[in-house]
């Protein structure tokens, strides 16, 4: 590896260890027992590094390229030749682990657009784009037009390259650009010229180009020791100092400093108070300003933690269903009355990180829906979101529509539904939550036609009565009762050939001009399991691209 000056605490500390051991070493009087002691600090101090680096998960081949590529540039002939407008400095480059903290910190904070102030060769840009989700993008400021040079190529080669736009220029200037555009940023790090720092640092954040629960890194912010060191005069050293001391005293945020190479300072932006108070800058600072409980409106429809089952989950709008809860944040049981579609359901989300079980049960049997009951809560220790989507349709003149019609539809549609509504709501009234979400239909308002079908529309407007006498007498016990009421969806149980030759009837009936698809229901869904709707209850929602209106 190609020997560069020391940089970081720690490596000043070595290289004074280096020397007091070298100066002991020479006075033969001094006790062997300091000269061990030397030894001992050393191997401690010069081990640690090494074994952090060796630790660390190894970097892409492409890393490693802009690595091995920055530190073999001669960047003082570079600059010498006028290539460059600074002597930069081969050590600012961000290395191997200082770049995968910065991966890791995108990923788990699921970070989709993210911010650099000073790329240098792009180690870090590279690193941070690597952790982001593929539609992630990432914005590195430069002042060098050359480093956009050095970078471009290495970038292009990596799979993550595109999500990286260069902005050449004054980061400052970037960052006004950025702003007047209206952009926000969930992670930015700075890691470009000290002495702006608290003014980068202010404008991100009066200029709110890092979002509320954002997090800044900024690099350097021991800059080797010198932010505490008593006899500092170095002007990047106290610049640092006191951008230290001005975020410890800035109420908008968090901050902790690691002490990884030369200090990563981790920054985030809080929500405060909920009071209504007006500041001197007349900002309304409430519970609207900065979400309930400080939560955004996006984070209160997060399902995280909580068990949830979808019946009539194998397929259609159950499985739609589903993958919307979990991928909200819930676990999952699919169930359904033919197992290999539960299963494969499962194998999906299991496919997408989620945690699933498949369930098999004919939910019209009050023995089956007792024991998918008893199997999601012994599992899950309990359920907090129960989807009762399972249902039949079945066509018929009414006058020649038979008992046995009549019951099967209604044995499934109402009777299961208002099964399963009580065996999920006793588990719920016990622990004061839970979401009641019932699949309904707009046939319980309109009549569709010209299909007949006496048992559905009746059966589905009971599913809505049942879910408005649960909603309004269980509310007051933490558990509340919705309906969905879908328009004619595109699944498997309308395309039978006798059904087919309807749809373009039923087009000429549906404003939205189209049958709805199961992916326009999983947004509701996903707000009447969430707190976000917490105030509603014994509705019926009704998504039938306007058809109920006509
Ligand atoms: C410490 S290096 C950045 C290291 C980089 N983050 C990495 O991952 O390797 C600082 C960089 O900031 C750039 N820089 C300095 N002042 C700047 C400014 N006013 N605007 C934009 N970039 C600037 C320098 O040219 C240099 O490339």
């Amino acid at each position: 590896a190609c020997v560069l000056v020391s940089d970081t605490p720690l490596e000043f500390v070595v290289e004074y260890l280096r020397k007091a051991k070298e100066i002991a070493d020479g006075i033969p009087t001094l006790p062997k027992e300091l000269k061990t002691c030397l030894q001992k600090a050393l191997d401690i101090s010069y081990g640690l590094d090494m074994y952090l680096e060796e630790m660390t998960s190894h970097e892409s081949e492409q890393l490693g390229e802009l690595y091995r590529k920055t530190v073999a540039c001669d960047w003082n002939k570079l600059h010498q030749d006028g290539k460059t407008l600074f002597n930069l400095p081969k050590e600012c480059i961000t290395g191997h682990v200082e770049g995968q903290v910065l991966k890791t910190l995108v990923e788990i904070t699921k970070a989709k657009r993210v911010l650099e102030i000073g790329m240098f060769t792009g180690y870090g840009a590279l690193s941070m784009a690597e952790g982001l989700p593929e539609d992630g993008t990432l914005v590195a400021c430069e002042i060098e037009p050359y480093l956009k040079e050095f970078a471009q190529p290495i970038f292009d080669k990596s799979p993550h390259g595109k999500k990286i736009t260069v902005k050449i220029g004054s980061a400052m200037d970037t960052l006004k650009e950025l702003a007047a555009a209206g952009e926000q940023f969930d992670m930015v790090f700075i890691d470009a010229d000290k002495r702006n720092y608290i003014e980068y640092y202010t404008f991100l954040l009066d200029y709110n180009l890092l979002r509320m629960d954002g997090m800044i890194c900024v690099d350097n912010s021991l800059f080797k020791g010198r932010v505490y060191l008593q006899d500092t005069t170095d002007e990047n050293g106290l610049a640092l100092r006191e951008f230290n001391k001005f975020i410890q005293n800035d109420s908008r945020v968090q901050q902790v400093i690691l002490p990884v190479r030369d200090g990563i300072s981790v920054i985030r932006r809080v929500a405060l108070g909920s009071s209504k108070e007006k500041t001197e800058d007349g900002i309304l600072r409430d519970e609207v300003f900065f979400g309930k409980n400080g939560k955004s409106i996006l984070q209160r429809l997060r399902l995280d933690g909580k068990a949830a089952y979808v019946t009539g989950g194998g397929q259609g709008i159950g499985r739609a269903m589903a993958h919307a809860l979990g991928e909200a944040g819930a676990k999952v049981a699919v169930v359904d009355i033919v197992k290999e579609k539960a299963e494969s359901v499962v194998s999906e989300l299991t496919v997408k990180g989620i945690q699933s079980v498949a369930v098999t049960a004919d939910i019209s049997k009050p023995e089956d829906v007792q024991r998918m009951i008893e199997t999601i809560a012994s599992k899950w220790g309990t359920i907090h979101i129960a989807c009762n989507n399972a249902g039949i349709n079945m066509n018929s003149d009414s006058e020649d529509t038979s008992l046995e019609e009549w019951d099967q539809t209604f044995n499934i549609n109402l009777r299961g539904t208002f099964l399963c509504c009580q065996a999920a709501g006793r588990i719920m009234l016990k622990q004061g939550y839970g979401k009641i979400i019932n699949t309904a239909s707009m046939a319980s308002l309109i009549v569709p036609h010209p299909q007949n079908q006496l048992a559905y529309n009746t059966s589905k407007a009971g599913v809505v009565k049942l879910t408005q006498t649960l909603g309004t007498e269980w509310i007051s016990r933490g558990v509340r009762v919705n309906c969905l009421s879908p328009g004619i969806v595109d699944t498997p149980l309308i395309r039978s050939e006798s059904l087919k030759p309807l749809v373009q009837c039923w087009l000429t009936d549906i404003p939205a001009g189209r049958l709805a698809q199961v992916t326009d229901l999983q947004a509701a869904v996903v707000y009447l399991a969430s707190e976000a709707s917490d105030y509603m209850t014994g509705h019926n929602l009704v998504i039938e691209g306007g058809q109920s209106l006509w």
